[in-house]
């Protein structure tokens, strides 16, 4: 048991509707659009925007492609009135946008909002007033027919004052305010009367817009709220039906895909999902979960950091990391084994194969974001998130169980850091670690004989503390490298064997370099030796001396721990 009093509250009551459809419908097509964000987007901020604001987050709204957008409440601000004058008077709307504007259902408030449409070519005008059973009994304290007697008051000002401003092609949209809080029967007769007021035809159609002004319940219900709502309106054949949805109980964006399973056509909301309390519905999440099903979301986010940047200047509000699509980290895996499925799937990837990449439900590149980021190192990481960064970064390709091993090097790292290990530092520790040429053995002149087995000598250095002295390695092998191992052996008196053998041209860097990784047991210790070099025989003598090295100083290590 919680210490909550749970008692204090109570649940939805689910709709009785039989035999429900919409569970059984897809979504095929996008809906229509329509950008809340300079109104309700803009009456949830700590600040609201002023007109330049307006003017910079209008100019994206337009550019990702939104054909109706909500500019204001003009009756509410004179910034609000100032900037739908500004669009008007400076042509700034393009031909095939239209204007919306919200006014509550009085008279002075709809007066003030046509003057500031005065001159549209076109508009919405957008009455609401609420409608559910809360705000009827405790707001406004009046019974169902006095609510009715306000919607439909308000729509008959509309009316006359449209038919007075004949200039503008006027759209009428209703919204019964708290819809999600209203019963259904409610909210169909209080609409059907707008409608009969209004007297939409099937070329001139009304909007009704149903809100989740507050979202109440699962998205089941809502999307049982539309199903019902749109069986039982009247001249559903002259009603657009519209959504809003907010995301009180953080199912805005789910709430309105199911609403338009349902039967809805519009969908109301704010990119990123800014608006009241929780926000609006997210329409860049929408629209980007349609794309992911194969469908043209019709509004283009290809830019997305532009989106992010602008809708951040502009409602001086972060934007969460891991907001889907949009945050800096959704792309990201730190996790080794997403990252080496990330890599597998990348790997075999042709670039016209349907989308099939574990971990991204998207491609990352679609929004303008690539692939860099998409893998980043920590001490949760893996040997394939290591070894695509070393690849991106340096060319090198490393075999299996040469990502075994350096992988342990960059986890000792992370986990003495507990940091992050970025991209140049991985590429740091493989160059320290393995392409430095700190000795103590150094390869210097060597000579090879193919006979019927082949015949090393070898002139090395071997750097000591004190002096460098001349070391010289004669050994007979099966290949030369054989040859070479062998001399070592007699000359170091260590047992050293070569388990593993690979090399590659280097993708990078000088063309004609070649990198040779050798995976060698010098005694019971497995050393990985690489090297790099034009040559591809002194790149693997050089190979076994970088593990007779990295071995020697592992030696030295645990005796300097021990003493
Ligand atoms: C869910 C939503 O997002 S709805 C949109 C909400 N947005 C906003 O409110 C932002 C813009 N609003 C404002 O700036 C102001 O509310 C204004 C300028 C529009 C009006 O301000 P005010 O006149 O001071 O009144 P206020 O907004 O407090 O309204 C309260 C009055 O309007 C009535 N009212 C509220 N909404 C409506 C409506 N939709 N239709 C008719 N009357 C309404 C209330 O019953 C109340 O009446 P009372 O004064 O007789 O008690
Ligand atoms: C005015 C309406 C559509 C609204 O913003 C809401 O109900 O949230």
């Amino acid at each position: 048991m919680s210490s909550f009093n749970h008692n204090k509250y109570q649940s939805f009551k689910p709709i009785e509707i039989v035999n429900r459809q919409w569970p059984d419908q897809v979504i095929s097509k996008a809906p229509l659009w329509c950008s809340v964000d300079l109104r309700d987007g803009n009456q949830a901020l700590i600040e609201p925007m002023s007109v330049e604001q307006k003017k910079v987050l209008w100019a994206l709204l337009v550019k990702v492609g939104f054909k109706e957008i909500e500019v204001g409440f003009p009756a509410a601000s004179q910034p609000d009135f100032d900037f739908v004058r500004w669009l008007i008077e400076e042509n700034q709307i393009p031909d095939d946008v239209t204007i919306q504007v919200l006014t509550q259902a009085r008279p002075a408030l709809i007066e003030r909002s046509f003057a500031a449409l005065k001159g549209a070519k076109r508009a919405v005008v957008h009455l609401y007033n609420s409608t559910s059973t809360v705000q009827r009994e405790q707001v406004f304290k009046l019974d169902r027919a006095g609510i009715i007697d306000i919607a439909v008051k308000g729509t008959q000002c509309v009316k006359a004052l449209a038919q007075a401003n004949p200039e503008t092609q006027w759209t009428f949209q209703y919204s019964p305010e708290s819809f999600t809080g209203t019963e259904l029967d409610f909210a169909v007769e209080i609409c059907d009367a707008v409608v009969a007021t209004w007297q939409p035809t099937a070329q001139d159609k009304v909007i009704l817009n149903l809100p989740a002004t507050v979202e109440m319940s699962t998205p089941n219900v809502y999307a049982d709220q539309i199903e019902w709502f749109i069986n039982h309106v009247a001249q559903r054949e002259n009603v657009i039906i519209s959504l809003h949805t907010h995301n009180d109980r953080g199912c805005g964006v789910a709430a309105a895909e199911l609403g338009v399973m349902a039967g809805a056509d519009r969908i109301e909301g704010t990119l990123l999902g800014n608006g009241e309390r929780t926000g609006n519905m997210d329409v860049v999440t929408m629209a980007m979960n349609l794309y992911s099903q194969g469908i043209d979301p019709e509004l283009d986010f290809s830019n997305i950091d532009e989106v992010v940047q602008v809708v951040k200047a502009c409602t001086q509000l972060p934007v969460h990391p891991r907001h889907p699509y949009a945050g800096e980290l959704v792309f990201t895996a730190f996790s080794g084994s997403h990252q080496d499925a990330i890599k597998k799937c990348l790997a075999l990837r042709q670039p016209d194969d349907i989308w099939n990449v574990a971990y991204l439900p998207i491609d990352p590149t679609d929004l303008g974001r690539d692939y860099q980021e998409v893998i980043r190192i920590n001490s949760q990481s893996g040997k394939g998130g290591i070894a695509w960064i070393l690849e991106r970064e340096l060319g090198v390709q490393l075999p299996r169980w040469a990502q075994i091993e350096f992988s342990a090097v960059v986890q000792k790292t992370a986990e003495v850091t507990g940091a992050e290990v970025s991209a140049s530092q991985i590429s740091e520790l493989f160059k320290t670690t393995y392409l430095s040429t700190s000795g103590p053995y150094v390869l210097g002149d060597y000579h090879i004989e193919r006979k019927q087995s082949d015949h090393v000598k070898a002139k090395l250095e071997y750097q000591g503390q004190e002096a460098t002295t001349a070391v010289e390695v004669e050994g007979i092998g099966r290949g030369a490298l054989d040859a070479f191992v062998n001399g070592l052996q007699q000359q170091t008196g260590l047992t050293i064997d070569v388990i593993d053998f690979a090399e590659h041209a280097m993708t990078s860097g000088a063309e004609a370099e070649a990198i040779t990784y050798l995976l060698v047991k010098v005694e019971d210790t497995r050393v990985l030796g690489v090297a790099v070099h034009q040559d591809i025989m002194t790149a693997s003598l050089d190979a076994v001396l970088t593990a007779l090295n990295i071995y020697t100083a592992q030696q030295v290590a645990e005796v300097a721990v021990a003493g």
